[in-house]
C-alpha cells in the first residue's frame, strides 16, 4: 500500500524526463505509454464516451502528443476519432501525427491560423467526448493565440472533456487560473498529481483527478523530490500516539484551553471537545468568568476555570493566571472565541513568551498578526492553525495568492516562523518547515463556524498524547476531515454540524487506527 501519493512540480517532471532520455528511454516511449495509459483509463471511466465519437484538440507540444496516443488508442479499440491539431508539431508529437495519419487517414486536420478555428467549431458540435491536449505543463502564464482560441471553442462547446495531464490553460504548479482554461470531468494526471490538481480555484476545473502511469526507468524517481505528499488513512494511523494499555488520565496528556468571551462560550466548549476526543487524558478551560458557567455545563468531562473579565473577554490581568496554568500543564491550545482586544493580545503575548507548546487558533492569531515579531522571538514549539484569511493577516499577503501557492505559503511561513504551520483547506497543507502534507478528506459540513476550534482541540489533544507537532497537525486535519464525511454519510453537508463532527471522532479514529487498537 502506498502511504502517501506524491505530488510533483512541472519541472520535476522535466527532469524525469531528461533523465529518462539519458538511460535510453526515447520520450516517444514515455508518450507512448502515457497515450495508451491514458485510453485504458476513460474507457475505464466511461465505456460509452470511450467508443463513441471522440474528437482530440491537440497543441504542437507533448501535451498534443499523448491526446493522439491516446485518441489512436481508442480508436484501434473501436471509437469513431478525429483529431484537429493547432500549429506544427515537432519531437515525439510529429511522430505521433503521422502515426495517427497512417492509422485514420483523413481524420486529422490541421489549424495553423485563428481564422481556420471554425473547423474545430464543427468537429466539436459532432463529438461525444473531447480529449483535451491543448497545454499541458509546458504554460507558465496565461495561454495566447491559437491555444487560447481553442481553449475558448472547447468552454463554449460544453462538451464532456478529458483533459490529458491537466486542463489547458491552468498552470502545473499552483492553484491560479491565469486565463480561459478547459474544464474537465476527468483528469488524467500524467505520472504524478501536480499542484493544479489539488489547490482551489484551478482544481475545481480538473474535475475527477486520477494518475496515469508514464514508463519512466524507476531509479530516476530517486532524482526528483516532491514537492508535497497527499496523506491516506493508513499513513495517519502510523502517526497515531500510542496508549499503553494500562496507561491513566495523566499517560495521555493535560491541555490548558484558553478561549472563549460572551457570545463565544461555544467554541471554547468545542475547542475542549475536540482535545478530550482526540485521546487528552485531561483538559483544563481558562475563559473568562461571564461565560463559566455556559462552558462548565457544555462539556461535563473539562475542568473549566473562570479567569479575570473585562468587556466579556479575559482581561490583561488573566494573563499571569494563563501562564501559571499553562506551566502544570504539557500544553496550551489558545485563540477560539477569544475575541479581539487588550486582554486577549496580552494574553496571546504572555503564553507565547512563556515558552510553553501552544496551539494558536483564530482570534490568538489575530493577536499574534499584531506583533509578528513575537513569534520568531518565541522560544516554545509552536503549532499555528490559520485559515485563507488569518494566514494572509499574519503573512501580509493576499489572500487569493495564499489559496492558490498554499503549499509554498505553508511551508514558508513554518521557515520564517520555525513553528508547525496548519494552513486550512481544502486541501489542508501542513509543513514544519521541510516536506509539505495536503489533506483532502472533508466536504462542506466543516463550512460553519466551529469546525476550526474543533480542529485546534484535536491538534491540542494528539500533541499532549506524543504524537510530534507535525504528526499531530497532519493526522489532526485528516481525521477531522473524515469525522465530516462520517457525519454526513446519508445525511446533509449543509445541516451537519461542528457538533456533530466532533461526535464523529470515535468512529473517524476508528477507521485510522491500526490494528491492535492497544498496545499491552
Ligand atoms: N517525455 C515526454 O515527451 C512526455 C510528455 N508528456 C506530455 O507532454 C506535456 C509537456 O509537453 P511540452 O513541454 O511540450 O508542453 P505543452 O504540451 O504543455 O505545451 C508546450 C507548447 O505550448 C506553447 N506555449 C507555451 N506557453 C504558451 C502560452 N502562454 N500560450 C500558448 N501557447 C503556449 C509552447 O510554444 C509549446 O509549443 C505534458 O504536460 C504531458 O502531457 C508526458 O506525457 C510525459 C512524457
Ligand atoms: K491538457
Amino acid at each position: 500500500m502506498k502511504p502517501v501519493l506524491k505530488v510533483f512540480t512541472a519541472e520535476a517532471i522535466r527532469t524525469l524526463d531528461r533523465r529518462a532520455a539519458e538511460h535510453g528511454v526515447a520520450p516517444l516511449l514515455l508518450m507512448e505509454s502515457a497515450g495508451r495509459g491514458a485510453a485504458a483509463e476513460i474507457s475505464a471511466w466511461n465505456r460509452g464516451l470511450a467508443t463513441g465519437r471522440v474528437l482530440a484538440v491537440c497543441g504542437k507540444g507533448g501535451n498534443g502528443g499523448d491526446a493522439l496516443s491516446a485518441t489512436r488508442w481508442l480508436g484501434l479499440a473501436g471509437a469513431d476519432v478525429q483529431a484537429v491539431v493547432l500549429g506544427t508539431p515537432h519531437g515525439p508529437t510529429a511522430e505521433q501525427e503521422r502515426a495517427f495519419r497512417a492509422s485514420f487517414p483523413d481524420r486529422l486536420v490541421a489549424i495553423r491560423r485563428a481564422a481556420e478555428l471554425n473547423v474545430l467549431r464543427t468537429r466539436i458540435a459532432e463529438a461525444d467526448l473531447v480529449l483535451d491536449g491543448i497545454l499541458g505543463i509546458g504554460l507558465a502564464q496565461g495561454a495566447r493565440g491559437l491555444a487560447r482560441g481553442a481553449i475558448e471553442i472547447v468552454v463554449a462547446s460544453g462538451s464532456p472533456v478529458v483533459a490529458l495531464d491537466l486542463p489547458s490553460g491552468l498552470v502545473a504548479d499552483c492553484g491560479a487560473v491565469p486565463g480561459p482554461a478547459v474544464r474537465a470531468e476527468l483528469t488524467l494526471a500524467m505520472g504524478a498529481l501536480k499542484p493544479c490538481h489539488l489547490l482551489p480555484p484551478a482544481a475545481g476545473l480538473c474535475g475527477e483527478a486520477r494518475v496515469v502511469d508514464v514508463a519512466y526507468p524507476p531509479s530516476v524517481w530517486d532524482e526528483v523530490s516532491p514537492v508535497a505528499h497527499v496523506v491516506d488513512a493508513s499513513f495517519c494511523g502510523s502517526l497515531l500516539p500510542r496508549r499503553p494499555r494500562f496507561g491513566h488520565k495523566g499517560t495521555f496528556g493535560k491541555i490548558l484551553v484558553v478561549a472563549g468571551a460572551v457570545g463565544m462560550a461555544g467554541a471554547a466548549a468545542l475547542c475542549a471537545e475536540g482535545a478530550l476526543r482526540a485521546g487528552a487524558g485531561l483538559v483544563h478551560v481558562l475563559c473568562p468568568e461571564p461565560v463559566f458557567p455556559i462552558v462548565a455545563a457544555l462539556l461535563p468531562e473539562a475542568l473549566v476555570h473562570p479567569g479575570r473579565a473585562a468587556d466579556g473577554m479575559l482581561s490583561p490581568e488573566a494573563a499571569a493566571e494563563a501562564v501559571r496554568r499553562a506551566q502544570e500543564m504539557d500544553l496550551v491550545v489558545v485563540g477560539p472565541g477569544l475575541g479581539r482586544g487588550p486582554g486577549p493580545k496580552e494574553v496571546v503575548h504572555a503564553l507565547v513568551a512563556s515558552g510553553v507548546p501552544l496551539v494558536v487558533d483564530a482570534d490568538a492569531l489575530f493577536a499574534l498578526a499584531q506583533d509578528p515579531s513575537l513569534l520568531r522571538a518565541g522560544h516554545g514549539e509552536i503549532i499555528l492553525t490559520p485559515h485563507v484569511g488569518e494566514f494572509a493577516r499574519l503573512a501580509a499577503v493576499d489572500p487569493d495568492e495564499a489559496m492558490s501557492d498554499k503549499i509554498r505559503w505553508a511551508r514558508g511561513m513554518a521557515r520564517s516562523s520555525r513553528a508547525t504551520v496548519v494552513l486550512k483547506g481544502p486541501p489542508t497543507a501542513v509543513s514544519g518547515g521541510g516536506d509539505v502534507y495536503l489533506t483532502t478528506t472533508g466536504n462542506t459540513a466543516l463550512a460553519h463556524g466551529g469546525s476550526g476550534d474543533v480542529l485546534a482541540g484535536m491538534i491540542g489533544g494528539l500533541w499532549a498524547g506524543g504524537a510530534t507537532p507535525l504528526a499531530a497537525a497532519v493526522v489532526g486535519a485528516y481525521v477531522h476531515g473524515l469525522a465530516a464525511e462520517l457525519a454526513t454519510a446519508g445525511a446533509s453537508e449543509r445541516a451537519a454540524l461542528p457538533r456533530d463532527v466532533v461526535g464523529s471522532l470515535p468512529w473517524a479514529f476508528a477507521s485510522i487506527e491500526p490494528e491492535p487498537r492497544r498496545d499491552s
